[in-house]
């Protein structure tokens, strides 16, 4: 038996409740394609895909919204899920709460303050999962309820619960070799029928594939507001006032910091999103005040979600991220592309057939493709491998978010939201904001960089990332793509420009000043060109000290990738066998 096809490709964007058949989706290119060949300013018919514009929710039919899916964009909440997750499961789970509380490595302090190790510590949570979980039990049983009530919040909470289960059951074995010896080894290759069978019908029901994703399991269905009326920077979701559900490692440490400051920056998303819509309005009713306007709302709201980025240094140390890290690989993207599932993985009672799916990644999120795509960022991407697995990356989120992202690329370029912005507009505050955007981006992803080299390159020598792509190559091919629009951005920013910007006080209500933005598009442009040809040099430095490595190990390149040398197959990599040593 197959699995079935989960993503069908597309025609609309309308959401249906989920005890409807999931619409399909239009593919990228179609709505590219229609976009380029429209004329700018005639807006295709978008079908309503914001929370607030769905007629269930103007009609206030709490039957009808209760079934929504668990993420909806909104102005209000952006990309966090419609409700904040379910963070207890009903008493029909006990079995399944409690190896998801006994499975983290670190346990939470007892009585005397002591933190025993929990079951994937001591390598016994594959075990306990066969003996606890029953394929005909009351879970099992209770998961087909859940579906059949269409409760989305219960379902949501379910699909993040199996995930967990799913990611802690294969890759255990990964884990316990990696902290005994430093390399990955191989995961189990088959998932039992009481995991598989509930993970693939929940993972059907909400559109997903059958395993961890970013927003709908590892990050932003996994927080738990503790004081709902908290008025920190992010207001609830300020960082010191959540709380992890669940956690391979330590709920208490690094873990926690890694994720709660990835949901901390999406608590910001409802402005972005709001922003976003009102810059794609002001473009097509040729209106260059309201795209000031929109535009100076989103530099702040990309300034606010960069400056929570950056606690992330302090709030998840580079030194411990490789602790939890294991257990957030997939099982893909491809056969044999992933040392630690070759073969992929079968999923019993659902399939005969070995799956192949990415593992957990930012890149899954929302924000810097939403800025990619308003800011046609996306256009510039090379026609490469790495710019399909950035579309790939795409396609692993919620259903609204994906077509969200799809509409809003098709919607930019038709706008033309660029050219609307540097030229037609006339207006050189506009093209300072649109530039200092772009700049946003750039410092998102050059932050992003400095994190990957510190809390990874700089500890493994493994080069596949969590999302299944190339770590040396990926991000900075992306980087270099936004330094190069920076760049030419900057170049088309006059003399004349300059002058008009120095000269003009912005309008009344304006939080940022002219003069202010015409410093930092100087100093955006001067760091731009300087930063592409640093890039350029350091990552031929870490791929011929990679090349290097694998040399120095008889042109093995399994072993200089970071796996044991025992599990390798016995047609290729070893020393002798196949001519490489
Ligand atoms: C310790 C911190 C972090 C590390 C080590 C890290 C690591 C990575 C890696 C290795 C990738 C490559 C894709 C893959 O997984 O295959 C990636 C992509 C990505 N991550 Fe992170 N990440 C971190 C924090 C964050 C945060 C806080 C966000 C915020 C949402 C984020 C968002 C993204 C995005 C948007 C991409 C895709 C980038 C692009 O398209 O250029 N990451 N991350």
């Amino acid at each position: 038996m197959r699995l079935a096809p989960l993503r069908q490709t597309a025609s609309a964007a309308r959401l249906a409740p989920m005890v409807a058949v999931p619409a399909a989706r239009r593919g990228l290119a179609q709505v590219s394609d229609a976009a380029v060949k429209t004329a700018r300013g005639k807006a295709p018919e978008i079908e309503p895909y914001l929370l607030e514009e769905l007629d269930v929710v103007k009609r206030g039919d709490k039957k009808a919204i209760e079934q929504l899916p668990p993420f909806v964009i909104s102005r209000e909440r952006g990309f966090l899920p419609r409700q904040d997750p379910l963070a207890t499961l009903p008493p029909a789970f006990d079995n399944l709460s409690s190896l998801l509380d006994r499975m983290t490595i670190r346990q939470p302090a007892d009585a005397n303050g002591e933190r025993k190790p929990g079951l994937l510590a001591k390598g016994e949570f594959g075990d306990a999962v066969l003996s606890e979980l029953d394929p005909e039990g009351a879970e099992a049983r209770a998961v087909d309820q859940a579906i059949a009530s269409g409760n989305s919040h219960l379902i949501a909470a379910l699909f993040r619960d199996y995930c967990f289960m799913t990611s802690a059951y294969l890759l255990e074995p990964v884990d316990i070799a990696f902290r005994k010896t430093g390399l990955y080894a191989r995961g189990r290759d088959v998932l039992p029928r009481q995991l598989a069978v509930p993970l693939k019908k929940l993972a059907d029901k909400l559109g997903h594939f059958p395993y961890m994703e970013y927003a709908s399991s590892y990050a932003l269905q996994n927080y738990r507001v503790k004081d709902p009326n908290h008025q920190g920077t992010a207001g609830k979701y300020s960082f010191d006032n959540m709380e992890l559900i669940r956690s391979f490692e330590d709920a208490a440490g690094s873990e926690r910091g890694f994720i709660l400051v990835h949901v901390e920056m999406v608590s910001y998303t409802g402005r972005l999103v709001s922003a976003t819509e009102d810059a794609l309005r002001a473009v097509t009713n040729n209106d260059a005040p309201a795209l000031e306007e929109a535009f100076e709302r989103l530099l702040t709201t990309y300034r606010k979600i960069n400056l929570s980025m950056d606690t992330m240094w302090g709030r998840s140390l580079p030194s411990d991220y490789l602790k939890y890290r294991s257990f957030i690989f997939g099982t893909g993207p491809k056969k044999g592309e992933n040392g630690m599932f070759p073969e992929g993985v079968v999923y019993e009672g659902v399939s005969d057939e070995p799956q192949f799916y990415r593992g957990e990644s930012g890149a899954n999120d929302s924000i810097v493709p939403t800025g990619d795509n308003l800011l046609e960022i996306t256009r510039h991407m090379p026609n490469n491998d790495l710019t399909k697995t950035l579309r790939d990356f795409r396609t692993y989120r919620p259903k609204n978010q994906r077509e969200f992202l799809q509409q809003l690329e098709g919607r930019a370029t038709l706008a033309g939201v660029r050219d609307f912005a540097m030229e037609t507009s006339g207006s050189a505050r506009a093209k300072a904001l649109y530039i200092l955007l772009v700049d946003q981006i750039r410092e998102f992803r050059n932050r992003h960089w400095m994190f990957t080299k510190s809390y990874i390159i700089e500890r493994s020598t493994y080069d596949i990332a969590t999302g299944g792509s190339p770590i040396l190559q990926y991000l900075p091919n992306n980087l270099s793509t936004v330094l190069k629009v920076l760049d030419e951005s900057y170049a088309d920013f006059s003399a004349d420009d300059e002058h008009t910007l120095g000269s003009q006080q912005a309008r009344s209500g304006s939080a940022i000043s002219n003069i202010e933005l015409l410093e930092a598009v100087r100093s955006a442009g001067k760091r731009a060109g300087a930063q592409r040809r640093m890039l350029e040099r350091e990552v031929s430095e870490l791929l011929a000290a990679k090349e290097k490595r694998v040399q120095s190990l008889g042109g093995d390149v399994e072993k200089g990738r970071g796996m044991l040398g025992e599990h390798r197959d016995t047609g290729r990599g070893w020393v002798g066998n196949d001519g490489v040593g």
